[in-house]
């Protein structure tokens, strides 16, 4: 398969066959435990697309382990997963992959000795006579930060080892429209950034949600979750403390259902 560059078509694509009623994944009843720890506990929560969901909580609360059930990581122990209202079930991340889940993991999983387009068609790279096709890689790397107007990339030839953590994410960023991904769940993608990159890391997170992707972030950092998200799904001690649109929390309300799994001040 190749790649189509081009917004129009990762919207179409990202919103292709999906009712505005069914969300894009619906996690049913989730519950997993390893041993004596109950990780999570009966979650349910709906993932639409063109939206931001935040998933916050305090250490331990579950959102890791939750994004692995996602990411095809872990199997949960009970409940199910719905793509588009359909059951599905996966043996591993290559099955959640297929569908068009991609996970952006605090650590990128980038190749630091290859370049930014290398990187971005890392494992699926585009072939022509039978020969990596440069060429049309590089083309469609620069077409894709072009339309998702990164401008803090000067070359698609530069070596990522070279970059800075908000040019990385950028890259990983793109690399998820460029396969059209449907659904990109970003594991603390501000964590290690400065404040002018995390505004640029964030704004991007925002286009990507634009083009009809489902974006799920998880991050402990409330400033970032009130600017960039849609949604806020709180975890407390594996729970779904509560999932609420943005402008129905304040602060104070978030912090309650992180660290007492309750809050009055919602609404
Ligand atoms: N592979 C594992 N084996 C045993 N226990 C685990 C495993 N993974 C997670 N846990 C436990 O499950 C609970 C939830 O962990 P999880 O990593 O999902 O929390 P988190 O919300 O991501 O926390 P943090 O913000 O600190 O990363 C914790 O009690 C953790 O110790």
């Amino acid at each position: 398969m190749t790649a189509e560059v081009g917004d129009r078509a990762a919207v179409d694509l990202a919103y292709a066959g999906t009712s505005p009623d069914v969300p894009l994944l619906r996690l049913e009843h989730l519950s997993k435990s390893f041993g004596a720890v109950q990780a999570l506990t009966d979650v349910t929560l709906d993932v639409p697309v063109g939206q931001v969901t935040a998933l916050t909580g305090d250490n331990g609360a579950g959102k890791s382990v939750l994004i692995k059930c996602i990411a095809g990581i872990h199997r949960p122990d009970e409940g199910r997963l719905l793509w588009e209202g359909d059951e599905v079930s996966f043996r591993g991340p290559r099955d959640a992959a297929a569908l068009g889940i991609e996970t952006v993991y605090q650590d990128l999983a980038l190749c630091d000795n290859l370049d930014v387009a290398q990187n971005m068609f890392l494992g699926r790279e585009r072939l022509r006579h039978g020969l990596l096709d440069h060429d049309a890689m590089e083309q469609a790397a620069r077409e894709t930060l072009a339309s998702l107007s990164v401008s803090t990339i000067a070359s698609v030839r530069q070596r990522v080892a070279s970059l800075s953590g908000g040019q990385r994410q950028s890259v990983a960023i793109a690399r998820s429209v460029l396969w059209h991904s449907r659904l990109v769940i970003m594991d603390e993608p501000t964590a290690a950034l400065g404040v002018a990159q995390t505004a640029v890391v964030l704004q991007l997170i925002r286009r990507l949600a634009g083009r009809g992707v489902a974006v799920v972030v998880i991050s402990h950092n409330l400033n970032d979750v009130f600017e960039v998200a849609d949604r806020i799904a709180v975890l407390y001690l594996g729970r779904l403390a509560g999932v609420h649109p943005v402008a129905e929390l304040d602060r104070r309300a978030v912090v309650e259902l992180m660290t007492t799994g309750r809050s009055d001040r919602i609404g």
